[in-house]
Protein backbone atom coordinates (compact mmCIF):
# COMPACT_ATOMS: atom_id res chain seq x y z
CA UNK A 1 0.00 0.00 0.00
CA UNK A 2 1.39 3.38 -1.04
CA UNK A 3 0.72 7.06 -0.59
CA UNK A 4 0.40 8.15 -4.23
CA UNK A 5 0.72 11.67 -5.69
CA UNK A 6 -1.11 12.79 -8.83
CA UNK A 7 -1.32 16.26 -10.41
CA UNK A 8 -0.21 18.46 -13.28
CA UNK A 9 3.43 18.56 -14.39
CA UNK A 10 5.12 20.97 -11.97
CA UNK A 11 2.54 20.53 -9.19
CA UNK A 12 5.30 19.14 -6.93
CA UNK A 13 4.64 15.37 -7.00
CA UNK A 14 8.32 14.40 -7.17
CA UNK A 15 9.59 17.06 -4.73
CA UNK A 16 6.83 16.70 -2.15
CA UNK A 17 6.69 12.91 -2.49
CA UNK A 18 10.42 12.61 -1.81
CA UNK A 19 10.29 14.95 1.21
CA UNK A 20 7.23 13.24 2.65
CA UNK A 21 8.93 9.83 2.33
CA UNK A 22 12.00 11.18 4.10
CA UNK A 23 9.88 12.60 6.94
CA UNK A 24 7.97 9.33 7.35
CA UNK A 25 11.05 7.09 6.90
CA UNK A 26 9.39 5.30 3.96
CA UNK A 27 10.84 4.26 0.58
CA UNK A 28 10.19 6.71 -2.26
CA UNK A 29 9.77 5.92 -5.94
CA UNK A 30 8.87 8.07 -8.95
CA UNK A 31 7.18 6.16 -11.78
CA UNK A 32 8.93 8.39 -14.36
CA UNK A 33 12.34 7.38 -12.98
CA UNK A 34 11.38 3.69 -13.19
CA UNK A 35 10.15 4.23 -16.77
CA UNK A 36 13.42 5.93 -17.76
CA UNK A 37 15.46 3.11 -16.20
CA UNK A 38 13.35 0.56 -18.10
CA UNK A 39 13.61 2.47 -21.41
CA UNK A 40 17.31 3.23 -21.02
CA UNK A 41 16.70 6.83 -22.20
CA UNK A 42 14.93 9.97 -21.08
CA UNK A 43 11.16 10.32 -21.39
CA UNK A 44 11.74 13.30 -23.64
CA UNK A 45 13.84 11.23 -26.06
CA UNK A 46 11.31 8.37 -26.01
CA UNK A 47 8.41 10.75 -26.71
CA UNK A 48 10.29 12.21 -29.68
CA UNK A 49 11.25 8.81 -31.10
CA UNK A 50 8.27 6.56 -30.33
CA UNK A 51 5.36 8.94 -29.69
CA UNK A 52 3.03 9.49 -26.75
CA UNK A 53 0.89 6.33 -27.08
CA UNK A 54 3.94 4.08 -26.81
CA UNK A 55 5.01 6.03 -23.73
CA UNK A 56 1.52 5.56 -22.22
CA UNK A 57 1.76 1.78 -22.76
CA UNK A 58 5.03 1.60 -20.81
CA UNK A 59 3.62 3.97 -18.17
CA UNK A 60 0.57 1.71 -17.72
CA UNK A 61 2.76 -1.36 -17.10
CA UNK A 62 4.97 0.49 -14.63
CA UNK A 63 2.00 1.96 -12.72
CA UNK A 64 0.36 -1.46 -12.53
CA UNK A 65 3.58 -2.93 -11.11
CA UNK A 66 4.32 -0.10 -8.64
CA UNK A 67 0.74 0.32 -7.39
CA UNK A 68 0.71 -3.41 -6.56
CA UNK A 69 4.20 -3.83 -5.17
CA UNK A 70 5.64 -0.57 -3.86
CA UNK A 71 5.23 0.00 -0.13
CA UNK A 72 5.90 3.66 0.62
CA UNK A 73 5.45 6.90 -1.31
CA UNK A 74 4.86 6.91 -5.08
CA UNK A 75 5.06 10.01 -7.30
CA UNK A 76 3.41 9.52 -10.71
CA UNK A 77 3.79 11.45 -13.98
CA UNK A 78 1.15 14.09 -14.78
CA UNK A 79 -0.56 11.88 -17.37
CA UNK A 80 -0.93 8.85 -15.09
CA UNK A 81 -4.69 9.47 -14.78
CA UNK A 82 -5.42 9.55 -18.52
CA UNK A 83 -6.26 5.86 -18.81
CA UNK A 84 -9.25 4.50 -16.93
CA UNK A 85 -7.33 1.37 -15.93
CA UNK A 86 -4.60 3.48 -14.28
CA UNK A 87 -7.17 5.57 -12.39
CA UNK A 88 -8.79 2.40 -11.09
CA UNK A 89 -5.51 0.79 -10.02
CA UNK A 90 -4.16 3.89 -8.29
CA UNK A 91 -7.42 4.60 -6.44
CA UNK A 92 -8.04 0.98 -5.36
CA UNK A 93 -4.49 0.09 -4.39
CA UNK A 94 -3.19 3.25 -2.74
CA UNK A 95 -4.08 6.36 -0.83
CA UNK A 96 -4.08 9.01 -3.55
CA UNK A 97 -3.37 12.71 -2.99
CA UNK A 98 -4.06 15.22 -5.76
CA UNK A 99 -1.66 18.18 -5.61
CA UNK A 100 -3.94 20.74 -7.20
CA UNK A 101 -2.07 23.64 -8.81
CA UNK A 102 -3.30 26.48 -10.97
CA UNK A 103 -1.72 26.61 -14.46
CA UNK A 104 -0.14 30.00 -13.54
CA UNK A 105 1.65 28.45 -10.53
CA UNK A 106 3.08 25.52 -12.43
CA UNK A 107 4.10 27.72 -15.32
CA UNK A 108 6.19 29.83 -12.91
CA UNK A 109 7.89 26.67 -11.62
CA UNK A 110 8.63 24.81 -14.86
CA UNK A 111 8.93 27.45 -17.59
CA UNK A 112 12.73 26.99 -17.85
CA UNK A 113 12.59 23.20 -17.64
CA UNK A 114 13.16 21.51 -21.02
CA UNK A 115 12.63 17.94 -19.74
CA UNK A 116 8.82 17.96 -19.98
CA UNK A 117 7.87 17.11 -23.57
CA UNK A 118 4.22 18.21 -23.34
CA UNK A 119 5.31 21.75 -22.43
CA UNK A 120 7.85 22.18 -25.28
CA UNK A 121 5.35 24.14 -27.40
CA UNK A 122 5.03 27.75 -28.56
CA UNK A 123 2.52 28.66 -25.88
CA UNK A 124 3.14 26.47 -22.80
CA UNK A 125 0.71 28.55 -20.71
CA UNK A 126 -2.16 27.76 -23.10
CA UNK A 127 -1.13 24.10 -23.03
CA UNK A 128 -1.16 24.09 -19.21
CA UNK A 129 -4.62 25.69 -19.15
CA UNK A 130 -5.91 23.02 -21.53
CA UNK A 131 -4.26 20.24 -19.46
CA UNK A 132 -5.86 21.65 -16.30
CA UNK A 133 -9.33 21.80 -17.91
CA UNK A 134 -9.20 18.26 -19.21
CA UNK A 135 -7.38 16.60 -16.31
CA UNK A 136 -8.68 18.29 -13.17
CA UNK A 137 -11.80 16.03 -13.16
CA UNK A 138 -9.60 12.95 -13.71
CA UNK A 139 -7.23 13.84 -10.86
CA UNK A 140 -10.24 14.44 -8.60
CA UNK A 141 -11.81 11.13 -9.57
CA UNK A 142 -8.59 9.25 -8.79
CA UNK A 143 -7.76 10.95 -5.49
CA UNK A 144 -8.87 10.37 -1.93
CA UNK A 145 -7.68 13.88 -0.95
CA UNK A 146 -7.12 17.16 -2.74
CA UNK A 147 -4.41 19.54 -1.49
CA UNK A 148 -4.26 23.05 -3.01
CA UNK A 149 -0.65 24.01 -3.65
CA UNK A 150 -0.95 27.72 -4.40
CA UNK A 151 1.13 29.68 -1.90
CA UNK A 152 2.47 27.24 0.70
CA UNK A 153 6.12 26.17 0.61
CA UNK A 154 7.07 22.54 0.05
CA UNK A 155 7.80 22.11 3.80
CA UNK A 156 4.38 23.53 4.75
CA UNK A 157 2.62 21.31 2.24
CA UNK A 158 4.42 18.25 3.63
CA UNK A 159 3.23 19.17 7.14
CA UNK A 160 -0.33 19.67 5.87
CA UNK A 161 -0.25 16.27 4.17
CA UNK A 162 1.05 14.52 7.29
CA UNK A 163 -1.80 16.07 9.32
CA UNK A 164 -4.32 15.01 6.69
CA UNK A 165 -2.93 11.44 6.64
CA UNK A 166 -3.13 11.25 10.44
CA UNK A 167 -6.71 12.56 10.45
CA UNK A 168 -7.81 10.04 7.85
CA UNK A 169 -6.21 7.14 9.73
CA UNK A 170 -3.50 6.49 7.14
CA UNK A 171 -0.73 7.08 9.68
CA UNK A 172 -0.55 6.17 13.32
CA UNK A 173 -1.46 9.31 15.32
CA UNK A 174 1.45 10.95 17.14
CA UNK A 175 1.64 9.78 20.75
CA UNK A 176 0.00 12.32 23.06
CA UNK A 177 2.33 13.93 25.56
CA UNK A 178 1.63 12.52 29.02
CA UNK A 179 -0.90 14.44 31.12
CA UNK A 180 0.81 16.69 33.67
CA UNK A 181 1.21 15.00 37.05
CA UNK A 182 -0.87 16.50 39.85
CA UNK A 183 1.37 18.18 42.42
CA UNK A 184 1.47 16.14 45.64
N1 LIG B 1 4.85 24.34 -3.28
C1 LIG B 1 5.90 24.69 -4.02
N2 LIG B 1 6.43 25.92 -3.89
C2 LIG B 1 7.49 26.29 -4.64
N3 LIG B 1 8.13 25.50 -5.53
C3 LIG B 1 7.65 24.28 -5.71
C4 LIG B 1 6.52 23.80 -4.97
N4 LIG B 1 6.27 22.53 -5.37
C5 LIG B 1 7.19 22.23 -6.30
N5 LIG B 1 8.03 23.26 -6.50
C6 LIG B 1 9.16 23.32 -7.47
O1 LIG B 1 8.57 23.17 -8.75
C7 LIG B 1 9.40 22.39 -9.60
C8 LIG B 1 8.60 21.22 -10.14
O2 LIG B 1 8.34 20.29 -9.11
P1 LIG B 1 8.29 18.71 -9.36
O3 LIG B 1 8.35 18.05 -8.02
O4 LIG B 1 9.28 18.31 -10.39
O5 LIG B 1 6.81 18.57 -9.96
P2 LIG B 1 6.12 17.30 -10.64
O6 LIG B 1 6.87 16.08 -10.22
O7 LIG B 1 4.71 17.32 -10.13
O8 LIG B 1 6.17 17.55 -12.11
C9 LIG B 1 10.61 21.97 -8.75
O9 LIG B 1 11.66 22.87 -9.03
C10 LIG B 1 10.12 22.15 -7.32
O10 LIG B 1 11.18 22.47 -6.44
O1 LIG C 1 1.69 15.31 -17.90
C1 LIG C 1 2.16 14.40 -18.62
O2 LIG C 1 1.46 13.83 -19.48
C2 LIG C 1 3.57 13.99 -18.40
C3 LIG C 1 4.20 14.40 -17.24
C4 LIG C 1 5.60 14.06 -16.93
O3 LIG C 1 5.75 13.95 -15.51
P1 LIG C 1 5.68 15.23 -14.50
O4 LIG C 1 4.24 15.41 -14.13
O5 LIG C 1 6.53 14.83 -13.31
O6 LIG C 1 6.26 16.41 -15.25
C5 LIG C 1 6.02 12.78 -17.65
O7 LIG C 1 5.38 11.65 -17.09
C6 LIG C 1 5.71 12.86 -19.11
O8 LIG C 1 6.49 13.90 -19.62
C7 LIG C 1 4.23 13.11 -19.39
MG1 LIG D 1 7.74 14.54 -11.43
Amino acid sequence: MSIIFVGLPGSGKTTIGRQLARRLGLPFVDSDHVIEARLGCSIREFFAREGEENFRDVEQQVLDDLSLNHQGVLATGGGAVLREVNRQHLHDRGHVIYLRSAPEDVYRRVRHDTGRPLLQVDDPMARLRALFESRDPLYRATAHHVIDTGRPSVATLVNMIIMQLELSGQLPAKPQSPAPQAAS
